[in-house]
């Protein structure tokens, strides 16, 4: 279907062109300017779409009515790593009400940078040029200008804003070929160096991960593959970043690394797995057997107390529930505990992700180590699996705020190939082969949408 031009005279965009250019003659270009006007309800996934500029953004938080999509970028950050993002610190400063920087930051900035994440940066931050944002009952388009733009870059990106694509439907065309990055007889070399690590008591916790690499005859439409995860992952936070049109993260997360709201702060310690199942007898006894796990409590605690510990310094009260609970997914379960915080006006957003990331859900205790048995054992770059991403900016308010999702359940679209990611917690007692079971299940939900479940689950 041809895309349909959502400019024409009386339509959203031009109306938005004509409010900024009332609003830009009182500007004094010295702070990010944002205008925005409510337009129908559409959805932000299927806009983005069918957008041509690059980058775009797509992100729906865990629970979220709303959700947001963005296209072209009024500026850019790149930083070497969450240390050393100065630059963002002092952007966040210059933020309007309402203006939300898209955030993603590779999973160890260290780490030597694949050929296929080159494009994605190590720690970036984008604010878009043009921004969609619908609860799918109303929806503002909003422009932003970078300081001392003029007002041209805005009204030729408005000019050139499309139609949303129609709905995702139909199968997927299926792989034509898979390759496991590590292969089996690797990944039982992995544990077993991991598990002589702990008896001599370098390491007490590492996460190790797997790569799972499609190819296929066509391009993979990394929007339409969201769509279909939307559908079948509830209760995840979903995102999608591509830097320049051609590769894509994509994530169906469960796991919040931090929301922050003016003062207040809730993460969560989320680590211990078991799979669901159809029939609720069987459930419940998955259910019982997760929590009364020693092994899967154990590689709970070690995240539960290092994001404590990481919080202490920075917050005036931190709150963790007494008991771990289950947090119940479509297809899984894992224990979760749910942790809060005050912090101090003098706390920002990016103090608390220096804090946090690597939580030992996706690392490891003590953090150092595990990082570099990680670096070491895995035959793949993380990229920005496993790293933060979401949003940081300023609520309506004005108040600070920031929504980040663990990049987890996630795959890399680049062209014709699909790498999908996830891993699992690997303490003293882990066995190779439920390992490798857990995190075969746990890339299932992109298989199923790919049609490929009876291949993977076998
Ligand atoms: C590292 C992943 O999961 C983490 C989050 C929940 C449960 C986990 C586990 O039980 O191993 C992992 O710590 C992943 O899915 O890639």
């Amino acid at each position: 279907m041809p895309a349909t031009p959502l400019a024409p005279a009386s339509a959203p965009a031009l109306r938005l062109a004509k409010a900024l250019d009332r609003v830009v003659r009182g500007w004094s270009g010295r702070c990010v300017l944002r205008v925005e006007t409510p337009v129908d309800p559409v959805d932000p996934l299927r806009w983005v779409a069918r957008q041509k500029g690059a980058p775009v953004h797509y992100w729906r938080g865990r629970g979220d009515d709303e959700a947001r999509a963005g296209v072209g970028a009024a500026l850019t950050i790149d930083a070497r790593s969450l240390t050393d993002a100065d630059a963002v610190d002092d952007l966040m400063g210059s933020l309007p009400a309402g203006a939300r920087l898209f955030a993603t930051a590779r999973f160890d900035a260290a780490a030597e940078v694949g050929e296929e994440w080159a494009a994605f940066g190590a720690v970036r931050v984008v604010l878009p040029r043009v921004e969609l944002r619908s609860d799918g009952r109303t929806a503002r388009l909003a422009v932003h200008l970078a300081p001392g733009e003029s007002p041209t870059v805005a009204h030729a990106a408005l000019a050139a804003l499309c139609g949303p694509a129609p709905e995702a439907e139909g199968e997927l065309a299926l792989p034509y070929m898979r390759r496991d990055d590590p292969a089996r007889a690797e990944w039982d070399r992995m544990l077993r160096w991991s598990l002589a690590a702990f008896e001599d008591g370098d390491l007490e916790k590492v996460v190790l991960a797997r790569r799972a690499r499609f190819s296929f005859e066509e391009p993979v439409d990394a929007a339409g593959l969201l769509q279909r995860l939307e559908a079948a992952t509830p209760r995840c936070y979903h995102a999608l970043t591509s830097p320049d049109g051609e590769s894509a993260f994509l994530t169906a997360t469960p796991e919040r690394l931090v929301r922050i709201d003016g003062r207040e702060l809730s993460t969560e310690a989320v680590a211990g797995t078991r799979p669901r199942s159809e029939t609720d007898a069987a459930d419940d006894a998955l259910r019982a057997e997760l929590m009364a796990s020693e092994k899967d409590r154990r590689e709970h605690v070690y995240v539960r107390d290092a994001i404590a510990d990481a919080l202490a310094p920075l917050a005036e009260r931190v709150e963790v529930d007494s008991e771990a609970g289950a947090m119940t997914l479509a297809r899984g379960r894992h224990l979760h505990t749910g942790i809060r915080a005050t912090l101090p006006a003098s706390t920002g957003v990016l103090d608390v992700l220096r804090a946090l990331h690597p939580t030992p859900a996706v690392g490891g205790t003590p953090t150092p180590e595990a990082l570099d048995a990680i670096d070491r054992l895995e035959p793949f770059d993380r990229g920005l699996y496993a790293g933060p991403i979401g949003w940081i900016g300023r609520d309506e308010r004005g108040r600070e705020a920031a929504d980040l999702a663990v990049g987890i359940r996630s795959g890399l679209v680049d062209g014709r190939t699909l790498s999908l990611y996830s891993g699992a917690g690997i303490v003293a007692g882990s066995d190779p082969a439920s390992e490798w079971a857990e995190i075969e299940h746990k890339i299932g939900d992109f298989a199923r949408v790919l049609g490929l479940d009876a291949r993977v689950e076998a």
